[in-house]
């Protein structure tokens, strides 16, 4: 008998692609060439939107810029930890003006610690919180250098994770937190050392398949029972259910091609705990 799972409310930001497409290329899922079509990928997008309300999440919505097109991964706008916000500091001078729109957002909604990054980091993409600790990627986007920032702002011990292979260029893209002690992940995206720094802390973590990986099926956001995924990711989606997980199969055929998927698009907002007494 797969064990009980239960799902944790959860609080979201997320992003309309009213100004998707694709007209520059920083991963190798990007191509200009290749048409893209904005209405579709809004509609995919709205069905998530759906999904996430359907199971009981608040989501946030941050206001679409024209020009700039990746907007729609809200991943990567900010880390937030505990009400504490550490805004992203972009790799790429395509995405430099989304720091800004997001620090902007987080500012007008009663965020009262709001961090501008010194150092280049990619919010959510590179950071996944872990229960009491970041799971932090490095290698591709996200400098080194902007782990130990991380863990100052946030409050939370860091463990820094480095990514080789291109296809895999935010830690998101690899690994997928389940629940606060379970992630799962695709070892050939990481270094030796931090496949087993992966197996050493999540010895009992599910490893998906290169296919599955490839599928962006690692690209999951989960509440703790439901797991939102790239439906061409089957495999993961059965090993899922074995450990008594929900998975629910999302279609983002039209974002894939800006190199994301579910999670690219979800950012998560963690409240400070509500003072004693007070109203959350
Ligand atoms: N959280 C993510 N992995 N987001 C995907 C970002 C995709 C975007 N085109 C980029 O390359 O920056």
């Amino acid at each position: 008998m797969p064990i009980q799972r239960t799902a944790r409310r959860r609080h979201y930001l997320m992003c309309r692609p009213s100004h998707f497409t694709v007209d520059y290329r920083i991963n190798p899922w990007m191509d200009p060439a290749k048409p893209t079509d904005t209405a579709l990928a809004v509609l995919q997008w709205e069905r998530l939107y759906a999904l996430f309300q359907e199971l009981g999440h608040t989501v946030e919505l941050v206001e679409p810029v024209p020009g700039l097109p990746d907007m729609v991964y809200a991943a990567n706008g900010a880390t937030v930890l505990n009400g504490r916000v550490l805004v992203a500091n972009f790799r790429h001078a395509e995405r430099a003006a989304e720091a800004p729109a997001y620090q902007a957002w987080f500012e007008r909604n009663g965020y009262t610690e709001v961090h501008a990054a010194r150092h280049v980091n990619e919010g959510e993409g590179d950071y996944l919180v872990a229960g009491d600790r970041i799971l932090a990627g490095t290698g591709f986007r996200t400098h080194r250098a902007a782990h130990a920032e991380a863990e100052h702002v946030l409050g939370a011990p860091v463990v820094s994770l480095t990514l080789v292979d291109p296809r895999f260029y935010h830690l998101d893209t690899a690994l997928a937190v389940l629940d606060d002690d379970e992630i799962m992940y695709f070892p050939g995206a990481f270094s030796a050392e931090s496949r087993a720094t992966l197996r050493e802390l999540y010895p009992d973590a599910l490893i998906a398949t290169e296919a599955d990986a490839e599928a962006f099926g690692l690209n999951a956001v989960s509440d703790g029972r439901h797991v939102l995924l790239s439906q061409t990711a089957r495999d993961l989606a059965d090993r899922l259910a074995e450990r008594g997980f929900e998975p629910i199969g999302v279609d983002l055929s039209e974002l894939f091609k800006g190199g994301g998927s579910v999670k690219c698009c979800t950012l998560e907002l963690r409240h400070a705990a509500p003072a004693p007494g007070g109203a959350q």
